[in-house]
C-alpha cells in the first residue's frame, strides 16, 4: 500500500468514562486565591501543563502566546505591589455596601502561590498578514486566551490550582516584567497545589454575582429581542 499522506486517521472514540471525566474537570475546575500549598509544582507536571496550554488552537496557528515563569519572591513582591495600588483605586469604583464587599474579597494569591505565570500575546507573530487575522486583528488575543483555559484545565487535572489576576495598571505589570510594547499581556496567574476548593465561584458563594441560567444566554439564529437592562439581568439568573 502506498504511505498515507493525507495526514488524517480515523477521529479517537471517547468512551463515557473519559467523556465524563473531561466534564468533571471542567465543572470542578475554580479561581484559585487562598488554598495554594506552598510546594513547587513538579516540573514534569508544569511541563505537561503548559503543553496543553502550547496545544491550544490559534489563528492562523500562530501560536502567538509566551508564558513567563515569575518565582523570585522579590520580583513577586513588587507584582503584589502593583496589585495592591490597583486594587485601591478599584475599590473606589464601587459604592456603598459593595465597595465594603469587594473589600473584603481576596482577589490574589501572588506571594502564597509558589509560581506565577504571565501569559502574553506577541502581536506580531506569524508576521503582517495572518490567515483568518486579516479582519479582526483581535483573533490573537482570543487564540491566546483559549491558550490560558487549556493551562487552567490541565492544571485543575494535575491537581493545581490557578488564580487569574486582572487587576493591574498593564504598564506595572510590562515595567516589572521587561515585557516590549509589541506584546499584550493577556493573563497573569497565579498556580499552586490545592487541596481545598470551592464548590461554586467564591463571588457566587460571597453573594457578589449569582450564576446566570445556560437558557438565558442561549439564542437562535441570532441576537434576542431587546428588554430592558435590569429585567434582562434578572431573568438570566437562576
Ligand atoms: C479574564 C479574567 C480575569 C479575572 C478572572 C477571570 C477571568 C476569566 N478572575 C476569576 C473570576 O472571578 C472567576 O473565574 C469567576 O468568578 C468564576 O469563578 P470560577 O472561575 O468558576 O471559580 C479573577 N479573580 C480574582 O480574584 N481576581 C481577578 O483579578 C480576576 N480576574
Amino acid at each position: 500500500m502506498p504511505p498515507d499522506t493525507s495526514g488524517k486517521a480515523p477521529a479517537r472514540r471517547f468512551d463515557d468514562q473519559e467523556r465524563q471525566a473531561l466534564y468533571d474537570i471542567i465543572n470542578n475546575r475554580r479561581d484559585v486565591r487562598n488554598e495554594f500549598r506552598p510546594d513547587p509544582v513538579a516540573p514534569a507536571t508544569l511541563r505537561r501543563i503548559l503543553a496543553a496550554a502550547h496545544a491550544a488552537p490559534s489563528v492562523g496557528l500562530t501560536q502567538p502566546w509566551d508564558f513567563l515563569l515569575i518565582r523570585d519572591p522579590r520580583r513577586r513582591a513588587d507584582v503584589h505591589a502593583a496589585f495592591l495600588r490597583a486594587n485601591a483605586e478599584a475599590e473606589e469604583m464601587f459604592e456603598g455596601h459593595r465597595k465594603a464587599l469587594y473589600r473584603s474579597l481576596k482577589l490574589e494569591g501572588i506571594l502564597t502561590s509558589p509560581l506565577n505565570i504571565c501569559v502574553t500575546c506577541d502581536r506580531n507573530r506569524g508576521g503582517k498578514v495572518v490567515l483568518g487575522r486579516t479582519h479582526d486583528k483581535n483573533m490573537d488575543l482570543y487564540s491566546t486566551v483559549c491558550a490560558v483555559q487549556n493551562l487552567w484545565l490541565a492544571a485543575r487535572a494535575e491537581g493545581v490550582g490557578i488564580g487569574w489576576v486582572s487587576i493591574f495598571r498593564p504598564q506595572d505589570l510590562r515595567d516589572l516584567l521587561g515585557i516590549p510594547d509589541h506584546v499584550e499581556i493577556v493573563a497573569y496567574l497565579c498556580a499552586g497545589y490545592i487541596d481545598e476548593l470551592y464548590t461554586k465561584p467564591e463571588l457566587e458563594a460571597r453573594d457578589w454575582r449569582a450564576r446566570l441560567k445556560l437558557e438565558s444566554v442561549v439564542h437562535e439564529e441570532g441576537w434576542p429581542t431587546r428588554q430592558p437592562r435590569d429585567a434582562a439581568d434578572a431573568a438570566r439568573c437562576e
